[in-house]
C-alpha cells in the first residue's frame, strides 16, 4: 500500500475507534427485564442475552429478523505434514455441498431463517506450509480479511461466521500456541478424527511451526499471517466488521474462536459485541474459550465447525429475545409481583 498501511493495520485501528453497545438500551432493557411476568433471575442466561442483544442493536425491545450465516472456506499446504483424517480436496467438495445445500449447516441457516452465503477463498491455491514459510504474504492476508470484512450484510441484525478448510484445527491450534502459550500438546485436537499417533505428530506440527516463526509474529495480525490460514482471517475481517456495524455475532467452535482471538488479542474489547454459541469437542476449545471469557451456551458434542453450533445458538438467542420483548409486565398482566 503506498502508504505503508495494510488492510490489517485498518482493521485494528476500526476496531480501536469502535463504538460500544448503546448505554441508554442497556439500561431500559435491564429495566423492563425487572418488570416482565417470572420470578427475577427465572429465565437465567436469557435474560443477560436478550439485554446484550439489546444494547447492540440500541433498542429496548429488540427482535432478531435478518441474521446472516456466512462460510468461509481455504485450504491449507500444512496437509502435507499429514495433520489431518481426510484429504484436502474435501474443501472444494464440500462448497460444491453448501452450494446445493446439502450440507447440516444448510439445514440449520433454513431452520432459523437465516440467510447463508459461502465464500471460497482462493481454494486452487492453498496457503503455504507453514512449517516451511509464512501462510500468507502481507498481502495475502489483506486480501482475505478484506474478503470477510466485504461479506458482512450491512442490513442484517445478527452474524454467524463459519469455515470449511482441511487442516484448519492445525492453523487454529497454532495460533492459540502462539497467543496464549502453554504447550503445542495442549492446543492440539483430533480434528476431523485423528488417531493417537496423528495427534503427536499434529503437536509436533505446530510446536516446529510456532518455533520456526516466532521472532517474526511480533503482533496478533503477524500470526494470523504465519500460521493462519486465509477463512481465518476472513473470519477475523467479518468479525470486526461486525464490530464496527454493531451487528451481534455469534462465535462457532475451535477454528472460528481462533480467529476471534486474533482481535481480542489485537484490540481490548473487540469481541464485546460476541458470544460463544457452543463448546466443540475438539480439545482446545474450552481453553480457547476460557482465554476469551466466553461461556458457551450449548455444550451438544459437536465437532463439525460449518458455523453448526453457533447456528443451533441463533435459536436460543430468538427465544430469549422473544421472551424478553414479548412478555407482559406484571401490571400489564394484572400479576402480583411479591
Ligand atoms: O468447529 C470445530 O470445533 C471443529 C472441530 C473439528 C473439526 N472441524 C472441521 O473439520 C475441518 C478441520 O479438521 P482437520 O482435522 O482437517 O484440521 C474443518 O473443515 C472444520 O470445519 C471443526
Ligand atoms: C465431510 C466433512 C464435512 C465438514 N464440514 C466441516 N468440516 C468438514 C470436514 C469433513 C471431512
Amino acid at each position: 500500500m503506498a502508504n505503508g498501511k495494510t488492510f490489517a493495520d485498518e482493521v485494528v485501528k476500526a476496531l480501536e475507534e469502535a463504538r460500544g453497545p448503546d448505554a441508554a438500551a442497556v439500561a431500559a432493557a435491564a429495566a423492563r427485564n425487572g418488570l416482565l411476568t417470572k420470578p427475577p433471575g427465572a429465565l437465567g442466561r436469557l435474560e443477560d442475552l436478550a439485554i446484550w442483544y439489546g444494547g447492540w442493536r440500541g433498542t429496548d425491545r429488540p427482535q432478531v429478523l435478518a441474521p446472516q450465516v456466512i462460510i468461509f472456506a481455504g485450504n491449507h499446504g500444512v496437509v502435507a505434514q499429514g495433520i489431518s483424517a481426510f484429504p484436502a480436496e474435501v474443501t472444494v467438495q464440500m462448497v460444491a455441498n453448501f452450494e446445493a445445500g446439502g450440507a447440516a449447516i444448510n439445514q440449520l441457516a433454513k431452520m432459523y431463517g437465516a440467510k447463508m452465503d459461502v465464500v471460497a477463498l482462493e481454494l486452487d491455491r492453498p496457503t503455504a506450509d507453514f512449517t516451511q514459510a509464512p501462510a500468507m504474504s502481507a498481502d495475502e492476508l489483506d486480501a482475505a480479511l478484506q474478503a470477510g470484512w466485504d461479506a458482512v450484510d450491512a442490513g442484517s441484525d445478527l452474524l454467524v461466521v463459519g469455515e470449511m478448510g482441511i487442516g484448519n484445527t492445525t492453523a487454529a491450534a497454532a495460533i492459540a500456541y502462539a497467543l496464549f502459550g502453554g504447550d503445542a500438546a495442549m492446543w492440539a485436537g483430533r480434528g476431523t478424527g485423528l488417531d493417537d499417533a496423528g495427534v503427536a505428530r499434529k503437536a509436533d506440527v505446530i510446536e516446529r511451526a510456532v518455533s520456526l516463526h516466532k521472532g517474526a509474529m511480533t503482533s496478533p495480525m503477524a500470526v494470523l499471517a504465519h500460521v493462519g490460514g486465509r477463512e481465518l482471517a476472513a473470519m477475523a475481517g467479518a468479525i470486526a466488521r461486525a464490530r464496527t456495524l454493531g451487528i451481534p455475532v455469534i462465535l462457532d467452535g475451535y477454528i472460528c474462536c481462533a480467529a476471534a482471538s486474533i482481535l481480542a488479542q489485537s484490540v481490548a474489547g473487540a469481541l464485546d459485541h460476541a458470544v460463544a454459541g457452543h463448546k466443540s469437542e475438539e480439545a482446545g476449545h474450552i481453553k480457547l474459550l476460557e482465554a476469551l471469557d466466553k461461556k458457551p451456551l450449548l455444550d451438544l458434542g459437536l465437532r463439525l465447525g460449518e458455523g453448526s453450533g453457533a447456528a443451533l445458538a441463533i435459536g436460543v438467542l430468538k427465544g430469549a429475545v422473544a421472551c424478553h420483548s414479548g412478555m407482559a409486565t406484571f401490571a400489564e398482566a394484572g400479576v402480583s409481583d411479591g
